[in-house]
């Protein structure tokens, strides 16, 4: 019988059903005065410092920011996988702890996190069948989303049998499955190829277009971080700090061309300006 930590490892601390559809204009993510600081072995490592963040229900929202400045673990503060050492977190009102246990988001890491012994199917509801759906259920389910993200016809296939982008795209039908209202996505297409990475892009955006869920997406790419988000937010070097946020300028119909339009320059300019601005260690 898989266990909650395998449901973890699989990506899982998703669903949301029970917490209904989030109105747009609602504020689901609402960080505060938020910092962390690891205690290790020698000296304490300042991660994050003065993070204020809120997300609106609909939002896509991306994280850029250079290597080390804390992306990933403001995520797992938001996920309950790390706790911060001052200011809060809240998720649709509630704790990260509260938001994990009522399944309020998906998380999709930066490796596909698949079990190799389980085939595509079996890796998308195995979730599922923790949370003790019917087979039935879970297998129209699994079938469902794997639709969705382009894989209809592929359930039979083990993941080494897959491309890096299919496997990527496998847990991220799987964190659909659920149907979070909040979607966390830390970088999971940065180990793709550009090619790739550009259709997993359009992918992305079409499913946003046709789910509304928000997300929060981490991502070293400025063009990746532009093309797909509502609003972009750039960090400095540890301690990570917010230095910039943007509204984007383009429209809500976008594909890979839209990024050499003169607006997605444009963002892609003042992405660059604030990186740079950032990029002081102390
Ligand atoms: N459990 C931990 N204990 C000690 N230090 C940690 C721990 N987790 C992260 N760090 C440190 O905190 C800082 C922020 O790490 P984090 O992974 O959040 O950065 P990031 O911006 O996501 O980096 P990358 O873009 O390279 O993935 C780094 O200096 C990292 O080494």
């Amino acid at each position: 019988m898989p266990s909650d930590g395998d449901a973890r490892l699989a990506g899982v601390s998703a669903a949301g059903t029970d917490l209904g559809a989030s109105v747009a204009g609602d504020v689901v993510i609402d960080i505060r005065n938020l910092s962390l600081t690891f205690q290790t072995a020698d000296t304490p490592v300042h991660a994050l410092s003065d993070i204020d963040l809120q997300v609106n229900a609909g939002e896509f929202v991306s994280l850029i920011g250079p290597s080390g400045c804390g992306k990933t673990t403001l995520m797992r503060i938001v996920a309950d996988l790390e706790q911060p050492t001052g200011g809060t977190a809240l998720v649709n009102g509630m704790t990260p702890q509260e938001a994990r246990r009522k399944r309020a988001y998906g998380y999709v890491f930066q490796a596909p996190a698949l079990y190799p012994w389980r085939n595509v199917l079996g890796n998308v509801t195995l979730p599922h069948e923790i949370f003790g759906l019917s087979k039935d259920e879970r297998e129209q389910k699994a079938k469902r989303y794997l639709e969705l993200v382009g894989l209809a016809g592929f359930e039979k296939k083990f993941p080494w049998q897959l491309s890096g982008g299919m496997q990527q795209r496998v847990s991220i039908a799987r964190a659909l499955s659920f149907d979070p209202a909040i979607l966390l996505m830390d970088e999971p297409f940065g180990a793709l190829d550009e090619i790739t990475r550009d259709r997993m892009n359009e992918e992305l955006l079409s499913i946003w277009r046709k789910t509304r869920k928000t997300v929060i997406f981490v991502t070293h790419s400025i063009d990746e971080a532009v093309l797909l988000s509502t609003r972009i937010v750039v960090m400095s070097a540890r301690p990570g700090r917010i230095i910039d946020v943007i509204d984007s300028t383009l429209p809500p119909d976008r594909s890979i061309e839209t990024r050499e339009s003169p607006a997605a320059l444009a963002l892609a300019h003042r992405v660059r300006e604030g990186l740079k601005a950032g990029h002081s260690y102390d």
